[in-house]
């Protein structure tokens, strides 16, 4: 069979549910992506690859920031960088909060005026309306707004719905090799920058004092949404160079770890707890390692 992969940007204005709604469609699928760019035209929120079907989830810059006494200018460049990164996208997902309508809500559909990609809309927080029957006529009032995909009434936070959204949105994903691995391209880039980050502090602290053999492994690399806990485990040859690394009381193995959470804090954009852990190499068997690439702890 052949396979579908596109992008997907999700837009509305702030506080409508868009972050509940990504982590409920992720789930346990992939780990969001941090808010630094990863591909040259799009900040990509996280990636679902569900068989044949890849869904690229992102971002549009200048979409949550509308302010009114904001500058003309700066209020017109960012309205240019919002249409320039939905005009790459396969299909827009607009969400807005139950039936109220807000200048905002407007603002985002004015931006959303010259996209050509299908735009589907989400109502969400519907678990939230006190009168069921205010959704139809509702509905059909904002549908004359514009023409939408689809409309599908949702709850982001129980999860209502959120499946046939999904079905909305793989409808419009174009046949396309997938672009990412299935297994999360973005959180192994970010595990290797983790490793080379304390590799890179290591190095400036002890300098000569150790050998290049001196490796590093991420040993857990988990993102919630505020915190990100990351446990490396330094590899060195000899017993003498642990001491050295870990320095007398552990001062020097802790401002290793200080340096690098605070690069790694400012490179995912969310709070780290950083674990280090310093251990003496040894040789491995081809039984061993076989084992430990399946997740054996040796230990
Ligand atoms: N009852 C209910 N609450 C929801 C639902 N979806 C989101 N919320 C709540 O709405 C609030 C805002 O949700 P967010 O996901 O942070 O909204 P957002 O659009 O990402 O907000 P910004 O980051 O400010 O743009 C949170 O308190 C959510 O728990 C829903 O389906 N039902």
């Amino acid at each position: 069979m052949s396979q579908s992969c596109g992008f997907v940007a999700i837009v509305g204005r702030p506080n409508v549910g868009k972050s509940t709604l990504m982590n409920r469609i992720l789930g346990q699928k992939i780990s969001i992506t941090s808010r630094r760019p990863q591909t040259t035209r799009h900040q990509v929120m996280g990636i679902k690859t569900v068989d044949d079907t890849q869904f690229i989830y992102v971002d549009t810059p200048g979409m949550h920031i509308m302010s009114k006494d904001r500058n003309k200018a700066i209020n017109r460049f960012m309205n240019q960088a919002a249409t320039q990164a939905l005009r790459d996208v396969d299909c827009v997902v607009f969400i807005i909060d139950r039936t109220r309508w807000t200048d905002e809500d407007q603002a985002v559909l004015k931006r959303l005026e010259h996209v050509k990609a299908p735009v589907i809309l989400a109502v969400n927080k519907v678990d939230r309306l006190q009168d069921k029957g205010d959704l139809l006529p509702w509905l059909a009032d904002v549908g004359a707004r514009r023409e939408f995909a689809a409309v599908v009434p949702i709850s982001a936070k129980h999860g209502t719905q959120v499946d046939t959204l999904e079905e909305e949105v793989a409808k419009y994903l174009p046949e396309s090799v997938h672009f990412f691995p299935e297994d999360q391209i973005t959180d192994k880039s970010l595990r290797f920058m983790a490793a080379e980050l304390v590799r890179e502090k290591v190095m400036r602290q002890l300098g000569d004092e150790l050998p290049y053999q001196m490796t590093v492994e991420i040993e857990e690399f988990r993102e919630t949404e505020r915190v990100t806990h990351i446990s490396a485990l330094i590899l060195v040859e000899r017993q003498g160079q642990k001491v050295i690394l870990i320095g007398e009381n552990g001062d020097r193995i802790k401002s290793i770890g200080r340096e690098a959470r605070l690069d790694m804090e400012r490179a995912l954009g969310t709070k780290v707890m950083l674990n280090l852990w310093v251990k003496v190499k040894r040789g491995w068997s081809d039984d061993e390692r076989a084992l430990k690439s399946l997740g054996y702890d040796l230990d």
